[in-house]
């Protein structure tokens, strides 16, 4: 059985996490084990931009998808810390992640980990289909406060 660690802050789900879960399953054969690292806020917060849905309901809908195994919050400064307590026999990184493959090796070879690292290149191209397209787009509506009154 081959346990894969996909990563992400999963901000406002649209399909092409599902396509980078899926594809990262792939990459562990038949007995896969998928095992998700969701980002926690202050990571979001430091790296990317203020999260809209908070690190737990993220972890929560993260938890109830079909690929997925398990799935656990990060820690908040080591992120290798995660890596070796799943011990994963691969860490899938998604097509966008701005992660450098040689940088993260040398930092798993630092700490005897002996993960493989692979890029997933696929990409699930549509008009929405990243976290802040959808930002932008809802900052661009200009809802009419009848359309939210049941909110
Ligand atoms: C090997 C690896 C380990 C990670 N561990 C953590 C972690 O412990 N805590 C955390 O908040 N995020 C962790 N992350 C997620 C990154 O912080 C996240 O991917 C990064 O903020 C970029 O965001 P994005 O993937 O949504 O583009 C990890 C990512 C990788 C590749
Ligand atoms: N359209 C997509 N096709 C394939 N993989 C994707 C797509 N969008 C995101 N991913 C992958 O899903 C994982 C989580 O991505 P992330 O939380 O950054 O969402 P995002 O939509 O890329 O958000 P943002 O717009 O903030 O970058 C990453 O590994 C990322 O590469
Ligand atoms: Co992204």
């Amino acid at each position: 059985m081959k346990v894969v660690m996909a990563t992400g802050t999963f901000d406002i789900l649209h399909p092409g996490h599902g396509l980078y879960l899926e594809e990262s399953k792939k990459l562990g054969g038949k007995d896969c084990k998928l095992v998700v690292i969701v980002a926690r806020d202050s990571t979001v917060r430091d790296r990317k931009r203020i999260p809209i849905i908070d690190e737990n309901q993220r972890l929560e809908m993260i938890k109830m998808l079909k690929p997925v195994d398990k799935a656990y919050l990060g820690h908040k400064t080591d992120m290798f810390k995660i890596v070796e307590e799943i011990n994963p026999d691969i860490i899938a990184i998604g097509s966008d992640q701005s992660f450098n493959l040689e940088n993260i090796k040398n930092q798993l070879e630092k700490r005897n980990i002996e993960a493989e690292v692979i890029r997933i290149s696929d990409y699930r191209k549509a008009k929405l289909d990243s976290t802040c397209k959808i930002i932008r787009k809802i900052k661009q509506t200009d809802f009419e406060e009848k359309n939210l009154k049941d909110c």
